[in-house]
């Protein structure tokens, strides 16, 4: 069996296109344009591409792009007090602090200081204890980027067994709440699972989010199964000349596409959804806090999903 590649890009693409409709929708019927604050701590060179790319598609969609880059030895006083502006700005609908920050500042006290109807990363206590009561909430943008790819290759997902491997709080738990929202039956895998090959194994829906390269081996995927490959990792590509690199997941590809039914590549998965439902939830946002209905498209994300 050779599995059919899940085409991220393809899907962030069409995403995106809806969002720029959207967006071009609530110009002409209600005047406003949402405004997307990204705020870059230091020189990590990952983040740098990452907020540059977020910055670039903010406009693309027609949204506002509004950029804060700091340097390293920003003190944790000053972000919280940038944060509070944000925070009370009536033209920033969202607000993203990229991860991972120097090590200096408290990550948590920080995200937690973003108003929960502006946290477009659906990282603060707020949203995370509204999406685990069944609540609507803005949700991380990888797992929710995954439940779209997830749909587009399932339809209703009611009924499997979905194993998450690897329990962060950006990726795994938000995933499996996710999972258990669209009626899945959900084991979240970690470092102590025992006998993780054969939990791995009876998974309708695996999900690798470890940070670590191709930890998931192919003998690992049931036949059929849909792998969803979180991973980014950038590691030695000695085949493509000295000192030169590539991506690749959490999940040994090659060995994993001959089993799986559906499998997400790296590059080209996962990773092109995350920025494109940041997008979609700057829009969300941004219509929530005007009382106006959620735009079309993701209503129906979230019928076919959820309900
Ligand atoms: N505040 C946040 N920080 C971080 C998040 C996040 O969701 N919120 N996620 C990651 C990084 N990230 C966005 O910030 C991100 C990662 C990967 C991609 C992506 O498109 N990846 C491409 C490959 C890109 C490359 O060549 O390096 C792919 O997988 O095809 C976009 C965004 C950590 N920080």
């Amino acid at each position: 069996m050779t599995a059919q590649i899940i085409d991220g890009k393809a899907q962030a693409e069409a995403l995106r296109a809806a969002v720029a409709g959207e967006v071009a929708r609530l110009k002409a019927d209600h005047g406003f344009v949402p405004g997307l604050a990204v705020v870059l701590v230091g020189e990590d060179p990952a983040s740098k591409v990452y907020v540059s790319s977020k910055a670039k598609q903010t406009v693309e969609v027609g949204m506002n792009s509004i950029e804060h880059k700091l340097d390293v030895a920003t003190t944790e006083a000053d972000l919280l007090a940038l944060i509070g502006k944000l925070n009370a700005d009536p033209a920033v609908d969202g607000i993203l602090v990229q991860l991972p920050l120097p090590k200096h500042i408290d990550s948590a006290k920080v995200l937690e200081a973003i108003a929960p109807e502006k946290d477009v990363d659906g990282f603060h206590v707020v949203n995370v204890g509204k999406l685990a009561t069944g609540q609507w909430s803005l949700v991380p943008c990888t797992p929710y980027g995954s439940m779209i790819l997830l749909r587009a290759t399932l339809g209703k997902l009611a009924g499997k067994e979905a194993v998450v491997v690897g329990r962060s709080n950006i990726v795994g738990k938000p995933m499996a709440q996710l999972l258990l929202k669209a009626n899945c039956t959900v084991t979240i895998a970690h470092s102590r699972t025992q006998d993780l090959p054969a939990v791995c194994r009876r998974a309708d829906i695996l999900v690798a989010a470890v940070g670590i390269p191709e930890f998931v081996k192919g003998d690992w995927v049931k036949p059929g199964a849909t792998v969803i490959d979180v991973g980014i990792n950038r590691v030695p590509a000695p085949e493509k000349g000295e000192g030169k690199t590539k991506l690749v997941g959490d999940v040994d590809y090659a060995a994993a596409a001959e089993v799986a039914g559906a499998i997400t590549p790296v590059p080209g998965g996962v990773g092109p959804m995350t920025i494109a439902t940041l997008l979609g939830n700057t829009l969300i946002a941004a219509c929530q806090r005007r009382g106006l209905a959620a735009p079309a498209y993701f209503a129906e994300i979230d019928r076919d999903l959820f309900r």
